[in-house]
């Protein structure tokens, strides 16, 4: 039987090493310099050596595990990912818009969210501790990668409430890791990837963790499988719940109140996009009402309720 002030020695550390990780990787705002973190982690390292029992799913030193994988599991989304309708001007805005406006004969908001280039996972929660993570895939059947999933810090090990959810959004590899990776390639004479998707895609499909955690990837969450699993009643609301509970998103979105408004944002972000620390390839426009979204229902294959607006491609990488 552990002593009872070396198993909250254990609880001490971490949750306060789990607070340290989501300022530094979530927030971006660290509280406590880089050797305060690795001494508090090296001593939950040498508690959980001597008492394996006390180590927990979420402990922080479970995030990088031991064993390679001879594959991936095939994962069924319960809840599909759905795909979206793509528009390339302003016409096809307009004409979302009217399509909307006469669907539901009331007046609507629109969420405006960046397009992250990078690969669409899916997060599961039991009791606000993290079981699963997967590809998209085809959106119905999509690869287990928990283990992948587990290293990128800013993917919380436990939500901040024991809620059962199952959270989506984008992993992507930050243009300065990719610029970092591609260098280090190079001088060892590997290949380089043509753009931090490819990057991220080929990172996530790594059957030895120890090579993902490597690779500094990090996470904008955007939805949930189901939004009854949320209090909130509208896109905009739920991304802040999404941040209240622990994940990372995105802070560039805007709610807005016209399609004017949305397309003001779209040049905004043209304009923008090359000074991100990470790749969009264009900009999501979501009716903010989750009510008016059920409304509108889907296609066989993309939602009524939103379109993604495509940028032109950018220069090719320099
Ligand atoms: N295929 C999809 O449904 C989406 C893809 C993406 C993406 N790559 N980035 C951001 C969002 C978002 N904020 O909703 C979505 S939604």
């Amino acid at each position: 039987m552990v002593e009872k002030s070396i198993v909250k020695r254990a609880e001490e550390l971490r949750d306060q090493l789990n607070k340290y990780s989501y300022e530094y990787y979530v927030k971006d705002s660290p509280s406590v310099e880089d050797f305060v973190y690795d001494s508090l982690y090296q001593e939950l390292v040498d508690i959980e050596n001597k008492h394996p029992e006390l180590v927990t799913e979420d402990s922080p030193t479970q995030r990088v595990g031991g064993r390679v994988l001879e594959g991936f599991e095939k994962v069924v989304h319960d809840v599909p990912l759905y795909s979206l309708n793509d528009v390339f001007n302003k016409e096809d805005i307009i004409a979302f818009d009217k399509r909307v406006q006469k669907a539901l004969g009331q007046q609507v908001s629109y969420t405006c969210e960046l397009k992250i280039d990078g690969l669409s996972v899916s997060l599961r929660y039991e009791n606000g501790k993290l079981v699963q993570g997967a590809t998209r895939g085809d959106g119905t059947v999509g690869e287990d990668i928990t283990e992948n999933l587990k290293t990128v810090r800013s993917i919380p090990l436990s939500l901040k409430k024991s809620i059962t959810i199952e959270a989506r959004g984008e992993c992507y590899m930050p243009k300065k890791s990719f610029v970092r990776l591609n260098q280090d390639r190079e001088e060892k004479g590997q290949d380089v990837f043509a753009n931090p998707r490819n990057a991220a895609a080929g990172s996530l499909r790594q059957l030895d963790s120890k090579i993902t955690a490597k690779r500094n990837l990090s996470t904008f969450l955007y939805s949930v499988a189901d939004t009854a699993s949320l209090k909130s009643s509208s896109q905009f609301d739920a991304l802040q719940e999404l941040e209240d509970l622990g994940f990372q998103t995105n802070q560039e979105r805007k709610l807005c109140h016209s399609i004017d408004e949305v397309w003001d944002y779209i040049e905004e972000f043209q304009e923008k996009r090359g000074d991100l620390s990470y790749e969009i390839d264009g900009v999501v426009i979501k009716v903010n009402n989750f009510k008016q979204q059920e409304n509108l229902g889907y296609t066989v294959k993309a939602p009524r309720w939103a379109i993604a607006y495509k940028f032109p491609p950018e220069e090719a990488q320099t």
